[in-house]
């Protein structure tokens, strides 16, 4: 579902992201650790043709990024770090908005039950301006998933959210898995990537440093996964 081949991208004198080859399968829910400015969002970004790379080539759901980059974004979610909402539109507006820019006109009650899922219901009259931060991202959230897409891309999405919404946030991440959706999360909570995560892979100064279940990096660290994490990233 997603395949990169040798992708990269430089800022300047700067490899932000270096030669990475990654297979991720459909319906697989991997999360993407790794230090602060290791290359997550720059991988994501390109993933989801928000950003040109340098070198290399990438497919997602069968679109080439460079040759198709609209078939790339038709089916794909994307849920940045900053959110995308229109701060001045009302929370429903936005939703339908989103929906339909994907050529849905989905029913109202699909629009309720989203709504629903993310705590939003009481809100749905608000615009984002008006919402808490942790509000505002269950909405960017939201805003990823409405158009059902095949594949989503999750920049630290549960950062600022409180334990209730976070936990909700697992359990549709759980029923994506149950619907083929394939998921890539980039987080920096270990203790999420083991109970949720089907596969891990790390990071460190643009490169891959491991990919694998979390228990099989568990079991070569001989320890945690915080351990395994510790011994394959570089002191910042
Ligand atoms: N627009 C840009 N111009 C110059 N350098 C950039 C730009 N965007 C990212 N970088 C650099 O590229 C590297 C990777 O950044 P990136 O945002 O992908 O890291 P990250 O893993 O998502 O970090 P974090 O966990 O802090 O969100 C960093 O060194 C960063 O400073």
């Amino acid at each position: 579902m997603i395949v990169t081949r040798g992708l990269s991208r430089s800022f300047g004198r700067v490899e932000a992201v270096r030669g990475l080859d990654v297979e991720i399968g459909a319906g697989e829910i991997v999360g993407f650790l790794g230090p602060n400015g290791a290359g997550k969002t720059t991988t994501l970004r390109m993933l989801a043709t928000l950003l040109r790379p340098t070198d290399g080539t990438a497919t997602v759901a069968g679109h080439d990024l460079l040759a198709d980059p609209r078939g790339v974004r038709r089916a794909i979610g994307y849920v940045r770090q900053g959110g995308s909402a229109d701060p001045t539109r009302p929370v429903r507006e936005e939703l339908e908005l989103q929906a339909s820019l994907y050529g849905l006109r989905p029913p109202r009650e699909h629009v309720a039950r989203v709504c629903e899922a993310f705590g939003l219901t009481g809100l749905a009259d608000r615009p984002p301006a008006a919402l808490s931060g942790g509000q505002r991202r269950r909405l960017d959230l939201a805003l990823g998933l409405i158009h059902r897409p095949r594949v989503l891309f999750l920049d630290e999405p549960t950062t600022g959210l409180d334990p209730r919404t976070r936990a909700a946030l697992w359990d549709h991440v759980r029923r994506l898995r149950e619907e083929g959706t394939t998921v890539l999360v980039s987080t920096h909570y270990l203790e999420e990537a083991e109970a949720l995560y089907d596969r891990v892979l790390i990071i460190d100064g643009g490169a891959i440093v491991a990919d694998g279940p979390p228990s099989a990096l568990k079991s070569r660290a001989g320890g945690t996964l915080g351990d395994a994490y510790l011994a394959l990233t570089a002191d910042a």
